[in-house]
């Protein structure tokens, strides 16, 4: 079983602010101005998702901007794992949960945050040590309501809940007992990115550092 404290060290990343951004990043050039802005805006915790070519450079870019916890998401792989530690992230953040890779997190010391949508998820992940969950994708997954309905049987787990956060629903969810963060694209999509759009970016941010 993995120690909890993996699991502890993730969650208070998660409660750092109520939103990570979760970033697609074509430019590494463009990653530490992209995290500055962000952590700026009062959001230090920031994932990364390994979709890109890019991805491994801008986490390298990005680990050193103080104030900021830089992470790989969409790790699927223990290859991912290794490299992402070697880039620098301070933690993954996976869609699902396998034990391939939650033995490679273990063995890496990358503390993970692991999807899970259902009670038999959440439960499996329960029996590996983690009760700080990623909930993906979310509003398809059922949102708010669904998590409400979660957090009776399934206490002292939490979540963060990915896929389809918008500003217009980020309360809802971040009202919940069992919600600690949101994961969104909306502070920083990748639109903005590409055009370099750093004070509408740290505005967002601004914007979403005091939801809640
Ligand atoms: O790749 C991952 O690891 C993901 O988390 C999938 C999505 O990129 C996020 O869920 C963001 O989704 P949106 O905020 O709806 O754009």
């Amino acid at each position: 079983m993995i120690p909890k404290t993996q699991s502890e060290q993730t969650r208070k990343l998660c409660q750092l602010a109520p939103v990570v951004p979760v970033l697609v990043i074509e430019d590494a050039a463009r990653a530490r101005r992209l995290g500055e802005a962000l952590v700026s805006g009062g959001l230090p915790v920031l994932e990364v998702t390994l979709r890109t070519e890019a991805a491994l450079d801008a986490i390298r870019e990005m680990a050193g901007i103080e104030g900021g916890h830089v992470g790989a998401g969409t790790v699927l792989t223990p290859e991912q794992v290794y490299r992402a530690k070697e880039a620098g992230a301070a933690f993954a953040v996976a869609p699902g949960a396998t034990e391939t890779l939650i033995r490679a997190c273990e063995d890496a010391s990358l503390p993970l945050l692991p999807g899970a949508v259902t009670a038999s998820e959440v439960m499996q992940a329960r029996e590996y040590g983690y009760d700080m969950l990623k909930f993906f994708p979310a509003e398809t997954s059922g949102g708010a309501p669904a998590l409400k309905a979660l957090s009776a049987p399934l206490p002292g787990v939490s979540f963060c809940p990915t896929g389809g956060v918008t500003p217009q629903n980020a309360a809802d969810y971040l009202s919940l007992p069992n919600v600690v963060c949101v994961g969104s694209s909306w502070v920083a999509p990748a639109s903005a990115v590409s055009d370099g759009d750093w004070d509408g970016i740290e505005s967002r941010a601004r914007s979403a550092a005091i939801l809640g």
